[in-house]
């Protein structure tokens, strides 16, 4: 029976020793700097590869066997341990004789005995190669969820910029002039600030398709499309592609007069890139028409009246000639 352990026999100490799935190790680290092992258990065959003495015999051999990339980091946690006289704890990998990797988990801490004046340090090594393979599983997982949610988070992206610019000539459609209309209309009632549409339509644009042919015509309509976005002066002003060759400007915060003469810039602009027309009635080049629409919003009006008196004052612009600007104001 081993002294103030109840029932504790030596036996019994040694089949601990003989089985437990760590190595158990005491050793010594004299002030000269030199250490020496006293004790290892026999699952040191198991676990490192070599059986106790062969350690014992020279305690050099423990160092020797952990993995080069290791052994400074394991030297600099031992020169730190030792001078806190405290416990010391680190994971590094082992060279087996066969070669082979390992994990390990060394632990060790001073006890209160000594030997020649030092203390003497007890601690136990165990394998952990199962718990670090699973841990670099999940961090590979990890890494390629991070990945492919960075992919995911891309084409969301694009989806979502799809989703409110037009194809073809790249500015904003339809959808999202109805979103921005709705906004700006609100916006506009609660501060009490006038709203202007422009409406804007190519002139005799299916005698261009019908001359110059389809394609030519779509290069056409992104022409303008460049020209009518590039001149926006205001962040709130918004320039978007309302179906086929018509377009459509926003100007929130713009009553009708200045907002007409926005609309005769546009057709202006419009005309200085001198796009060759041979087929329209209304000169040799590209012109486009427009109608102007404004009015404060209110309760008892809708934004889509606004879209409805632009399309009526385009309409009189094409009557009226075309390559003109005409207005509607309503209240
Ligand atoms: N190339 C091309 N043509 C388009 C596109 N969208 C609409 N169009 C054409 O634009 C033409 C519009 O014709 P109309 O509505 O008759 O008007 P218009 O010939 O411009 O005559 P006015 O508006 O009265 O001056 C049609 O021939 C459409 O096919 C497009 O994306 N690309």
């Amino acid at each position: 029976m081993i002294e103030g352990y109840s029932n504790l026999t030596k036996e019994t100490l040694q089949d601990f020793l003989n089985t437990m799935p760590a190595v158990l190790y005491e050793y010594v680290l004299f002030d000269n700097g030199s250490s020496e092992l006293l004790y290892m258990s026999p699952t040191s065959l198991d676990i490192l590869g070599h059986p106790p003495e062969y350690f014992i015999a020279d305690i050099e051999r423990l160092w020797a066997i952990v993995h080069p990339d290791d052994i400074d980091q394991l030297m600099a946690e031992d020169v730190k341990s030792t001078e806190r006289n405290d416990i010391f704890v680190l994971q590094v990998r082992i060279i087996l004789p066969s070669g082979q990797q390992k994990w390990v988990l060394i632990n060790s801490k001073p006890t209160q005995r000594k030997k020649n004046n030092a203390f003497i340090w007890c601690g136990y090594i165990t394998d952990i190669s199962a718990q670090k393979s699973a841990e670099q599983e999940a961090a590979l997982r990890t890494a390629e969820l991070q990945e492919s949610e960075k992919k995911l988070n891309k084409l969301n992206e694009t989806l979502e910029k799809l989703a409110v610019q037009d194809g073809m000539t790249g500015i904003a459609n339809r959808r999202a002039f109805d979103t921005r209309l709705e906004y700006e209309w609100n916006r506009c009632q609660r501060e009490k600030q006038p709203l202007s549409l422009i409406m804007i339509d190519v002139d005799f644009f299916k005698q261009y398709n019908d001359h110059y042919g389809h394609l030519a015509g779509d290069d056409c309509l992104k022409m303008i499309a460049k020209a009518l976005s590039s001149i926006v002066k205001r962040e709130t002003d918004f320039c978007a592609r309302f179906g086929g060759e018509e377009f459509v400007l926003l100007l929130p915060n713009t009553a009708l007069t200045p907002a007409m003469q926005i609309a005769e810039d546009y057709r202006e602009k419009i005309n200085q890139l001198e796009i060759s027309h041979e087929s329209s009635a209304a000169g040799s080049s590209i012109s486009i028409s427009a109608g102007v629409s404004s009015t404060l919003p209110a309760d008892d009006k809708s934004a889509l009246t606004l879209i409805e008196k632009a399309d009526q004052a385009l309409y009189q612009a094409k009557m009226n000639g075309r390559n003109r600007v005409e207005k509607i104001s309503f209240s």
